[in-house]
C-alpha cells in the first residue's frame, strides 16, 4: 500500500468514526474545533444537525459575516451571541448594548466636515480623555469609540492588502486575480481610546454563477451593518463605470462613506492629483484618503480617519483578539491562496478548501485538509506531474500556517472533485457559502 493510499484509508476511518460519534450524540472538545472549520463542511455532510448547539454555533461562526444568513433550516443558522458586523459576538467588556444614538453623535460632522467631539462618557461609565491632532489643532476627545468598518470597491482594488496592512497580520487572502476574497474576515485594531473592527468583503461584480449572486448579497448585507465604509479606488486605474455603480449603491446607507485611493506608490503625484479630483466628483465622500498598503504610506492616517467616524460605544472585543475568524478558516484560506499560485488563469475561482481535521501533538499541529476543484481536468492541474505541484502548494502553505500558529505543522492535502460546485446549492452549502 502506498503512503497516499494509507492516508486515504486513515481519512476514511476518521470520517466513519466521526459519523458514528455524531450519530451517538455529538462530540466534545476537539470536535468543537473541528466543527468551526468543518462547520461549513459539517452541515453539508449532514453532521450539523446532530451536533446540536455546537455545530450550529460553529456553522454560524463561519458564516459570521452573513453567509449563514438567518439560518437555512439545517441547524446552521446564526447562533445568538456570535458576531456579525451588527452583532458582535464576544461579550463587550462592560455592559450595555451599543445604541444608535451613540452612532448619531459619533458620526455627526460639523460644517467643515471635521468630526465634532461629544463630551459624554464612553458608555461604560468611565469617561476617558484623549487628545489628538486634527488639522493642526489639538482636539480633546472624551469618548471611547468602537464599531465596524469595511472596505468596498471593484475587484482587485487592494481591499484585502489594506486590511492586512492595518491589522499587521496576514488574515485575508490576497492575489492579483480579481474576486479572490470570498470570506468576511474581521481584523480588530485596538487603540487606547477605540476599537476598530474591520470586515473584509468580496468585490462587487456582475454575477455569473450562484456563487457570484451569493457573494454580492453578502457584500450588501455587510454594507448595511457597518458604521464606516471606505470605498477603494486604485490610483493606477482610471475611475470607471464600476466605481460609479458602487458609489451610487452607497447613497441609501446609514454609514459614513469615505474614499480611499489605494496603491498610490504606483503613480506619480500629477496622476494622483487628477485621480483624487475624479474621485471627489463621484460622490459626496466624508473624506478622501490616499494610501499605499505596500509602502505603508498614510495607513495609520486612514485608521485615524476610520476611528474618528466610529460611534461612541463600549469595547466590543477583549484586548488581545486580532480576528474572530476561526483558525481553521484562516488556514483553509492560506491553503487556497497557495493552491492558486501559478494557476490563477486556468482555475481562478474553482478552488475551495476545507480543513477536515486539526490536532496538536506536542509541538506539532497536524492538519488534514481537502482541496476541492470542479472537474477532473482541474484535479490534474492542481496535482501536477507526479504530484510535484501539490507538494509545492503544501510546503508553501505549511510555511505560512507555521507562521500563523507558531508551531511546527504537518499538512496533509487531498484533492477532490466536487462537480460544478459553484452552481450547485448543496455543494455551496457544504463549502460554506
Ligand atoms: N503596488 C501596490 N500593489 C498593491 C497595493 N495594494 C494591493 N496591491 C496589489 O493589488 C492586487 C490586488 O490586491 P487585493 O488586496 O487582493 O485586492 P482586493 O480588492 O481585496 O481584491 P478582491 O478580493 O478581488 O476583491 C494584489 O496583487 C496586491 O498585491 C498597494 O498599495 N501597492
Amino acid at each position: 500500500m502506498t503512503a497516499g493510499e494509507r492516508n486515504e484509508l486513515r481519512r476514511q476511518e476518521r470520517r466513519a468514526a466521526r459519523r458514528a460519534e455524531d450519530a451517538a450524540g455529538g462530540r466534545g472538545g476537539a470536535g468543537a474545533a473541528r466543527g468551526a472549520a468543518g462547520g461549513r463542511g459539517a452541515a453539508g455532510g449532514g453532521r450539523g444537525g446532530a451536533g446540536g448547539g455546537r455545530s450550529a454555533g460553529a456553522g454560524a461562526r463561519s458564516g459570521a459575516g452573513g453567509r449563514g444568513g438567518a439560518g437555512d433550516g439545517q441547524g446552521r443558522g446564526r447562533a445568538a451571541g456570535f458576531p456579525s458586523a451588527s452583532e458582535p459576538g464576544r461579550k463587550p467588556r462592560a455592559g450595555g448594548e451599543r445604541g444608535r444614538d451613540g452612532r448619531a453623535k459619533g458620526a455627526a460632522r460639523d460644517a467643515s466636515g471635521e468630526g465634532v467631539t461629544p463630551r459624554t462618557g464612553n458608555g461604560n461609565g468611565t469617561a476617558r480623555t484623549h487628545r489628538h491632532r486634527e488639522a493642526g489643532r489639538v482636539v480633546q476627545d472624551d469618548v471611547y469609540r468602537a464599531g465596524f468598518a469595511c472596505f468596498v470597491g471593484r475587484p482587485n482594488a487592494g481591499k484585502s492588502t489594506l486590511t492586512n496592512a492595518i491589522i499587521g497580520q496576514k488574515i485575508a487572502i490576497t492575489s492579483n486575480k480579481p474576486q479572490t476574497t470570498r470570506h468576511v474576515i474581521r481584523g480588530i485594531v485596538h487603540r487606547e481610546n477605540a476599537q476598530l473592527v474591520l470586515v473584509d468583503t468580496p468585490g462587487l461584480h456582475r454575477p455569473r454563477t450562484l456563487l457570484g449572486e451569493r457573494l454580492n448579497d453578502l457584500v450588501r448585507e455587510v454594507w448595511s451593518e457597518t458604521d464606516v465604509i471606505g470605498v477603494c479606488f486604485p490610483a493606477d486605474e482610471p475611475v470607471g463605470r464600476g466605481d460609479r455603480f458602487i458609489s451610487s449603491e452607497l447613497a441609501e446607507l446609514k454609514a459614513t462613506v469615505i474614499a480611499v485611493v489605494t496603491k498610490v506608490d504606483l503613480v506619480d503625484p500629477g496622476t494622483l492629483a487628477k485621480h483624487l479630483l475624479a474621485v471627489s466628483e463621484l460622490y459626496d465622500f466624508a473624506e478622501i484618503v490616499p494610501v499605499s498598503a505596500v509602502s505603508g504610506h498614510q495607513v495609520q492616517t486612514l485608521v485615524d480617519v476610520l476611528v474618528k467616524h466610529l460611534p461612541e460605544s463600549p469595547q466590543l472585543y477583549p484586548d488581545d483578539v486580532l480576528t474572530d475568524e476561526p483558525e481553521q478558516v484562516l488556514i483553509a484560506e492560506l491553503i487556497r491562496e497557495s493552491a492558486l499560485e501559478g494557476v490563477r488563469d486556468e482555475l481562478p475561482h474553482s478552488i475551495a478548501v476545507l480543513v477536515e481535521e486539526m490536532m496538536v501533538e506536542g509541538g506539532l499541529t497536524k492538519i488534514y485538509a481537502d482541496l476541492y476543484v470542479e472537474r477532473d481536468s482541474q484535479k490534474s492541474i492542481v496535482i501536477g506531474s507526479r504530484g510535484v505541484r501539490l507538494k509545492e502548494v503544501g510546503s508553501r502553505a505549511r510555511a505560512e500556517i507555521e507562521q500563523l500558529l507558531g508551531t511546527r505543522v504537518y499538512l496533509d492535502l487531498h484533492v477532490r472533485v466536487a462537480k460544478e460546485w459553484q452552481r450547485d446549492p448543496r455543494q455551496l452549502r457544504k463549502l460554506g457559502f
